[in-house]
């Protein structure tokens, strides 16, 4: 049976400065699907999922969440209704401990506080609850950044380049938790240039050039790409064979 749509975005124009940043572009994200947005520097995947989690409104388009229209809603109302985003800056209240940060995101979001020891164990930080995130090392802050964003069990995780920073073990973590969430049913959505391990964890990928879709492949078709090898990856990229 066909996998239900999680996240429809139609023609989504984003505009900056004068600039045109996003050209109409169409995105669907299934429940169940790991969807990869890659693309060079500046082809406008921030830009994109800005516009899918809410940060930004498109200047035209729109985009649902299930059956509804959601395109003017703000941030933390898409959150509320089961978007996640894991933004690509470092998010976390460094001041605060991890139970911190999670009490805290919960009570933002859901309006209680939610349950810190459970979320913290999900993502291996549960020996870690007492200790300020700004201690934390990169792939644990990550990780703490995804049990926020996955609080409340979301039908939608957008996550803007979750293995940078964190070393090959730490990405190969955060990989499966990522996986395990869409087994889960959730959509992931998954910018990165760590295009290896990015690859590894998608069912299925697109590239975003200059502000538009050229490309939508599964990952070893995407890899062969003539776009992708000769916009993206080029043609000395050791690590895709
Ligand atoms: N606030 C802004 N004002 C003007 N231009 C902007 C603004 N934010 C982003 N841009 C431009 O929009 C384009 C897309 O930026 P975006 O950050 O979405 O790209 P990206 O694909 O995520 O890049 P990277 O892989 O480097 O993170 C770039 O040309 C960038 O300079």
């Amino acid at each position: 049976m066909a996998k239900r749509e999680a996240l429809e975005a139609k023609g989504l124009r984003v505009l900056r400065g004068g600039k045109v940043i996003l050209r109409d572009v169409d995105v669907t994200a299934h429940e169940g699907e790991v969807l990869g947005v890659l693309g060079p520097s500046g082809a406008g995947k921030s830009t994109l999922f800005r516009a899918l989690v809410g940060e930004r409104l498109p200047d035209a388009g729109t985009v649902r969440l299930g059956e509804r229209d959601v395109t003017q809603w703000p941030l933390w109302k898409r959150a509320r209704e089961g978007v996640g985003y894991i933004p690509q800056s470092p998010s976390v209240l460094w001041d605060l401990t991890v139970r911190e940060n999670l009490v805290a995101f919960h009570r933002i979001v859901h309006g209680t506080d939610g349950k810190p020891e459970e979320r913290a164990e999900a993502v291996g930080l549960d020996q870690r609850l007492d200790v300020r995130a700004g201690e934390l090392s990169g792939g644990e802050r990550r990780r703490l950044e995804f049990a926020r964003a996955t609080t409340g069990d979301p039908r939608v995780l957008v996550c803007d380049e979750p293995f940078s920073g964190i070393d090959p073990v730490g990405a190969a973590r955060l990989g499966e938790l990522l996986r395990a969430r869409a087994a889960h049913g959730t959509a992931v959505l998954l910018a990165d240039h760590h295009v290896e391990e990015a690859l590894s964890v998608c069912t299925r990928a697109i590239l975003l050039l200059d502000g538009a879709v050229a490309v939508s492949a599964a990952p070893d078709a995407f890899k062969e790409h003539p776009l992708v090898r000769g916009r993206y990856l080029g043609t000395f990229h050791p690590r895709v064979a």
